[in-house]
């Protein structure tokens, strides 16, 4: 049986990376996010590579509740049965001490890495699968492990998430859906742009003298995760570059 992955935050970063190499491996694939030209792209070159596999992108806020229940639920028929989802959607704004934080840099990260994961899980949960090995996977981070000098906000709103996967895990746990938790250190993507509201040399600086992580290192090691076998569920993952010891200890050369 094919299985269908629906990843949120494709367009970039973790998220396409997801969708490149759950191609390769024969995934049907959902992808969504606010740049759906992006999605329409990677979904040309995907299928020109893998015409087998089949492919729907739509345009998705993760921050909007409702546009969230009406595309889910307004999902072509075929597209309805989910076997993994893949909450990776997520972003980091500022990078500041918490009496000079920007309140609508709070907003965004809280409505999107918890508020949202929040709203595309309860929309998709009753479409999993259950008969046919059920996987959530969650985005967490180190810093939802850790706080770091400045980091405040983003890794609360990863603690969030550290808590929300443990919670769905025990809440899931009599449906046998799967709950995962993948906790990258340093991985290079738009990330950090997106950070320093897209500031490209200070963004660049984040990764001097230090090799990060890729987004394919991310995307292999959810495809271990969700090609464990039925008995076998991976609860959290801490992922780092080996030059990275904490959020913020990094041994640059
Ligand atoms: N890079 C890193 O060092 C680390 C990243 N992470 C986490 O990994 C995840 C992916 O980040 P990464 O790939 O690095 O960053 P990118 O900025 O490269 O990608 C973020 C993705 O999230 C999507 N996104 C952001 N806001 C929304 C929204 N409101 N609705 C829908 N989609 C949204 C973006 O799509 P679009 O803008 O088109 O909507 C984009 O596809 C995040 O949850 C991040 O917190 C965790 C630890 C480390
Ligand atoms: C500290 C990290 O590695 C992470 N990318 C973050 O900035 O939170």
């Amino acid at each position: 049986m094919t299985k269908t992955v629906f990843i949120t935050g494709a367009s970039s970063g973790i998220g396409q990376a997801c969708a490149e190499v759950l191609a390769k491996e024969g995934y049907n694939l959902l992808l969504c996010a606010r740049r759906l030209n992006r999605l329409d792209i990677l979904k040309e070159k995907l299928n020109s590579i893998y015409p087998h596999i089949k492919i729907h992108t739509f345009e998705l806020d993760v921050r909007d509740s409702e546009q969230v229940q009406n595309q889910i639920n307004g999902l072509p028929e075929e597209w309805k049965t989910i076997h993994v989802l893949i909450n990776n959607a997520g972003l980091s704004q500022g990078l500041d001490p918490i009496q000079d934080g920007d309140i609508g840099d709070w907003d965004r990260m809280i409505d999107t890495n918890v508020k949202g994961l929040l709203y595309v899980s309860k929309a998709v949960i009753p479409l999993m699968d259950t008969a046919n090995g059920a996987h959530i996977v969650n985005l967490g981070s180190i810093a939802g492990k850790e706080v770091y000098p400045n980091g405040n906000v983003y890794c609360a709103s990863k603690h969030a998430v550290d808590a929300l996967t443990k919670a769905m895990r025990i809440d899931l746990l009599s449906k046998g859906i799967k709950v995962t938790s993948i906790d990258p250190g340093m991985v290079e993507t738009e990330f950090s742009e997106v950070r320093f509201h897209g500031d490209k040399e200070r963004a660049k600086s984040v990764y001097t003298g230090v090799q990060p992580l890729t987004g394919t290192d991310i995307a292999e090691t959810i495809l271990f995760v969700i090609t464990r076998p039925a008995h076998v569920n991976i609860n959290d993952l801490l992922i780092m570059p080996t030059a990275q010891a904490t959020g913020t200890i990094v041994n640059r050369k």
